[in-house]
């Protein structure tokens, strides 16, 4: 049996969806879970691919770069899209996602850096809500042409997992109040209630993000 250990901080973050993915499997893996500002991260971080988290161990080989390891997990185990076109649908909203990330990050640096408090509510709403809005806008769009309720096709994606998780974190930082988005917040409910998985949302810790 392939051994599968993946090493991750003990949040969501960019990990939880290959948590996910593996409860979707039902297949065994070792959730290794690390404290972020600890020596045995320290000690950890020059040892690793790149010098982040997640890092995924297959059988010993050691594969870096969440979305990498998602997508390729997700194309072992069947949820990376049925066709080439649905799998090139697939990265596309992911690749939005990481997009989304990264027009994100003038914001978050303001708080990383303890900026003041005026610096900080100034680029949240000149940068991250408009940046925000903008992502909501392309995942509601989606959602509204799907006949399946999944972003792509008839079936669940690692797109469906990515999104979901990451409007839970949108919803705990204040950027999507209940009710707003009524078919985002039923997606996220739709995705965090399939059988595979609702036990285990459940019953992870639950992180702000
Ligand atoms: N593009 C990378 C980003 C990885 C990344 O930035 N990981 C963060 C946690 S989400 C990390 O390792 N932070 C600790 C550090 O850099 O020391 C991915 O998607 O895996």
């Amino acid at each position: 049996m392939v051994h599968y250990k993946l090493t991750y901080f003990d949040f969501r973050g960019l990990g939880d969806c290959i948590r996910q993915v593996f409860y979707l499997a039902n297949v065994e893996f070792e959730d290794e879970r690390i404290v972020m500002k600890s020596d045995e991260w320290k000690n950890l971080k020059p040892k690793t691919p790149f010098g982040h988290l997640p890092v995924l161990t297959v059988d010993g080989l050691e594969i870096p770069q969440s979305m990498a390891i998602v997508r390729y997990l997700s194309k072992k185990f069947g949820f990376a899209g049925k066709t080439p076109e649905e799998e090139a649908w697939v990265d596309a909203i992911v690749d939005q996602f990481k997009d989304f990330g990264v027009s994100l990050r003038p914001y978050i640096y303001t708080i990383f850096e303890n900026k003041p408090a005026d610096v900080v509510e100034k680029t949240k709403k000149e940068v991250a809500i408009p940046a925000c809005e903008n992502y909501l806008r392309i995942i509601n769009k989606i959602l509204e042409k799907s006949k399946s309720g999944f972003l792509v096709g008839d079936s669940l994606t690692f797109a469906d997992l990515v999104v979901a998780d990451n409007l839970l974190s949108l919803h705990n930082d204040g950027f999507i109040k209940k009710g707003q988005h009524p078919k985002l917040d039923e997606f996220q409910a739709k995705i965090h209630n399939l059988p595979e998985l609702k036990d285990y949302i459940a019953s992870r810790p639950s992180t702000t993000f």
